[in-house]
């Protein structure tokens, strides 16, 4: 065999352990980033320079050796000399340096590229991360309303309970094909789970570990949804550590590479700064808690319009008040105010919103 396909065997050969090195690379790299600020491709170049000279020294040896004729430059010659003596030894330590050097190549490219960016904080997985399935991957299943893109989209909506934030999102997501994600029920899950566990849903470190504890399966519970959970979730979701368990899951699900839209709170402040459109959804207490009285009765349920009100004002004053990631519009979001908007109208001027940014970013 010519020292060429020798080559190409042995990166064939090693590609998948360098697969999964180059994973952990990348995964690591995300977590620095997350830690400490700074960009993938700052944290990820110091780990090439060894791996590049090795691989430069290897590749010599694979590919040039057998052509190498002397150069009539004896200091060029020695050194060239001394790359492929390098590059025979990394040779035969193989078995440790093809992977190594592949795989650092490919995680720091996947981490500046945004893949495997889940740091695997609690029992949530990504399904893009090749972990458990994601809550929403895909719109309903469907693809996107004819709305072809290149390149990524994430959405960030954030707003008050009961503002629409959901029915936009999900109309959105099926709009531009993009998978979905209701960040409210992860912590509508923790408030549930911490209740049903009968702790103090005040203590911090107890909640924290249900949130840690949290599997994919805690979220098919349709009552999730109803509004004594959105009462626990409020409160459980001022505690730091239940929200840096979800952190990673959701930072992962709004960098996938195709892009997502998520809603919740703190998604433009917080778990997604970087998304390409950022909408505040609001509307006025009354509005608000007229539309959630009007869903709660088409569902059968006796309802006091003040006592929703009420309650509406309650969960606004702890979301926003709460030291950690409060309800807040981000600096760059489009205000939404949808009190005089039926849902269509508000669907159509948060399409305009993202339209115009499609339409920049394509230079049109
Ligand atoms: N623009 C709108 N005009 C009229 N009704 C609306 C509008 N947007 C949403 N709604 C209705 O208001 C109710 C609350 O909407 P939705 O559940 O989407 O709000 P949300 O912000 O996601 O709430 P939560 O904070 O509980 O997650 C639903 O019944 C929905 O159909
Ligand atoms: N990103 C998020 C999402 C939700 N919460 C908290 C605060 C809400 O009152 C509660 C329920 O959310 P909803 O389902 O009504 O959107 O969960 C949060 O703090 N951050």
């Amino acid at each position: 065999m010519s020292g060429g396909a020798a080559g190409l065997f042995v990166l064939v050969f090693f590609a998948p352990l360098a697969f999964v090195y180059g994973r952990a690379v990348a995964r690591s790299i995300a977590a620095r980033r997350r830690a400490g600020g700074a960009s993938a491709l700052a944290l990820g170049l110091p780990k090439l320079v060894l791996p590049g000279l090795v691989g430069a020294a290897l590749a010599y040896r694979l590919f040039v050796h057998d052509a190498a004729r002397s150069t009539g430059w004896r200091v060029l010659d020695t050194g060239l000399a001394l790359v492929d003596t390098l590059g025979g030894l990394a040779l035969i330590l193989f078995f440790l340096s093809v992977p190594f050097v592949m795989g650092r190549f490919f995680g720091v490219a996947a981490a500046v590229l945004g893949y495997f960016a889940g740091g695997g904080s609690s029992g949530l997985r990504d399904g893009a991360d090749g972990g458990m399935p994601a809550v929403s991957p895909k719109a309903g299943g469907e693809e996107g309303d004819g709305v072809i893109m290149a390149g990524k989209l994430t959405i960030a909506i954030d707003g008050p309970a009961a503002a629409g934030k959901g029915t936009l999102a999900r109309r959105l997501s099926a709009h531009y094909g993009l998978p979905y994600l209701d960040t409210g029920l992860l912590y509508r899950a923790v408030g549930r789970g911490a209740a049903a566990a009968g702790i103090d849903l005040d203590d911090p470190v107890a909640a924290g570990r249900i949130a840690l504890a949290l599997t994919p399966s805690a979220l098919d519970d349709g009552t999730l949804r109803g509004h004594e959970a959105g009462e626990l979730a409020s409160r459980v979701a001022a505690h730091p550590p239940v929200r840096a368990a979800l952190d990673a899951f959701q930072r992962a699900f709004a960098a996938r590479p195709e892009g997502a839209v998520l809603d919740g709170r703190d998604i433009g402040t917080v778990i997604a700064p970087e998304a390409e459109v950022k909408i505040f959804v609001t509307a006025s207490p009354e509005v608000r808690a007229r539309r959630r009285t009007d869903e709660l009765a088409a569902k059968g349920r006796g309802v006091d319009y003040e006592r929703i009100l009420a309650e509406v004002r309650a969960r606004d004053a702890r979301d926003a008040g709460r030291s950690v990631a409060p309800l807040k519009p981000a600096p760059d979001a489009h205000l939404l105010d949808t009190s005089e908007m039926d849902i269509d109208a508000a669907f159509r001027a948060a399409c305009e919103l993202i339209d115009r940014f499609l339409s920049g970013r394509n230079g049109g």
